[in-house]
């Protein structure tokens, strides 16, 4: 009889499913779509892909490959989804687990029971395992401002989790809230569509604009395990020269600046919105003051017609198989985890994926993978309730004072170190077998 469940078969639950394989660790792994891959998998039938038809990977290949299987060399340096969607096919055909997946199948709940957790399926069957392995993605459930700004706005209203073509914003001037990955992306595929729309950017916050390629290199593999290691400080200054060297200052192209110093929010990549900004195409305005039909009046004064208003304002992360007064962090997306995996309250519980890294999460994913395998597999053991719980309450402080305070930034982690952390976790209170 399996003992492990796994939910989900995106980029996260495919590596749990390889790795408890490889141990021989029994394990069944729900999926509710009719494939693996999850966000990547472009109109996935499971209902949760946010990509549209142009999304490209603002990850490099060499970051987001798994440890032991690499991307394939003729692939783009950063990947279009349909090349990762093939990759993750290829691998999980590689290492055998394709067949292993129950297709079709939603986990509908989870709950504490006889030492382990009772799961119940879409297709009403109930079963007991001692380990669940949450692995459903946190970029699908659309977060939407709140509370919701005055007004009502009149004219057409998208989360930018429903965006996929360029014809739903054909010929409409769209007002885009927000400045992370999403927004800046739609903006820039809004504003070569060249139909003369107005493609407006509002931002409370303001955002850093990272290019993909930094002198000739694929950004994020210019953060390694040494520079990693440099003070923040450091690490601040050494970007702050190469964006200057690489493209001058960002205001020169009119795009705000944030208050705050780099390295202090998630990333948004773009090698395209400053020349396109540049070019007045992409124009900026502030927060949203408040609606009057299909007019924007915005907190700087000003006041703009549109036809269109798109939501880029993040994911909720969302466990509908959780009673709500079992575990429930849609307001705050604020999870307390032992190493951002182990729920300190609830033996077995694990939750893999669930971090927002500088580089790619995918192999982030498979670390977390060998380190819960190795749990239940008993290679290693966790520390008591109290380490962990002043681990969490150091982690969460050390967060706070490093980023921009915001719900987006609760499962922010540095790639290497904590890649480094995990692989350390394992060592630290590996069993002497
Ligand atoms: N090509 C790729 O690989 C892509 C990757 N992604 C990834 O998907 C994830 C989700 O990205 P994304 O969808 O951009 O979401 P994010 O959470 O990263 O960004 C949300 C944006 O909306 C703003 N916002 C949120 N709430 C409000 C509010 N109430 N009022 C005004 N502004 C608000 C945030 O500003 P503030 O900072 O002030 O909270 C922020 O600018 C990220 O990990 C991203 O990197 C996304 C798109 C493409």
């Amino acid at each position: 009889m399996p003992t492990v469940c796994i939910i989900g078969a995106g980029s996260s639950g495919i590596s749990a499913a390889k790795v408890l394989n490889q141990k021989g660790i029994g394990f069944d792994c729900f999926e509710k779509g009719s494939a693996i891959g999850g966000n990547w998998r472009y109109n996935n039938d499971n209902g949760m892909s946010s990509a549209y038809r142009s999304l490209h990977i603002n990850t490099n290949r060499m970051v987001m490959a798994y440890s032991d299987f690499p991307m394939p060399t003729e692939y783009a340096m950063f990947p279009h989804h349909s090349q990762i969607i093939k990759y993750f096919e290829s691998y999980a055909q590689h290492f055998g687990i394709a067949d292993k997946i129950t297709y079709n199948t939603a986990v509908t709940s989870v709950c504490p029971a006889d030492g382990g957790y009772r799961v119940t399926t879409s297709d009403g069957q109930e079963r007991i395992y001692a380990h669940v392995v949450v692995s459903n993605g946190h970029h699908w459930n659309p977060r939407y401002p709140e509370p919701a700004f005055p007004g009502q706005f009149a004219g057409e209203v998208m989360h930018s989790h429903d965006y996929k073509v360029p014809e739903q914003i054909q010929g409409k001037d769209i007002l885009i809230v927000g400045i992370g990955n999403s927004a800046v992306d739609i903006a820039c595929e809004a504003a070569r569509q060249a139909t003369g729309n107005k493609v407006v950017i509002s931002t409370r916050s303001g955002a850093y604009v990272i290019p993909n390629w930094l002198m000739g290199m694929p950004f994020d593999s210019l953060a390694n395990p040494l520079t990693a290691k440099l003070p923040m400080s450091l690490q601040r200054l050494l970007l702050k020269a190469s964006l200057l060297l690489a493209r001058g200052r960002q205001e020169a192209y009119g795009v705000p600046v944030p208050k705050r110093p780099l390295l202090s929010e998630h990333p948004t990549i773009s090698q395209d919105l400053l020349t396109i900004a540049g070019r007045g195409l992409v124009q900026f305005k502030p927060n949203i003051a408040s609606f009057d039909g299909y007019d924007v009046l915005f907190t700087d004064g000003t006041q703009q017609r549109f036809d269109m208003l798109i939501y880029a304002t993040g994911y909720k992360v969302t466990f509908p198989f959780f009673a709500p007064d079992f575990i429930n962090v849609e307001t705050d997306n604020n999870l307390q985890l032992y190493r951002r995996v182990v729920h300190p309250n609830y033996p077995g519980l694990y939750f893999q994926g669930l971090v927002q890294p500088l580089g790619a999460i995918m192999p982030l994913a498979e670390t977390q993978a060998n380190w819960i395998a190795k749990l239940i597999a008993g290679e290693c053991r966790l520390p008591d309730r109290d380490t962990m719980m002043r681990t969490i309450k150091q982690d969460a402080e050390q967060n706070l004072r490093r980023y921009n305070q915001s719900v987006r930034h609760t499962l922010q982690v540095d790639f290497h170190p904590y890649r480094k952390t995990i692989e350390l976790e394992i060592k630290k209170y590996a069993h002497r077998l």
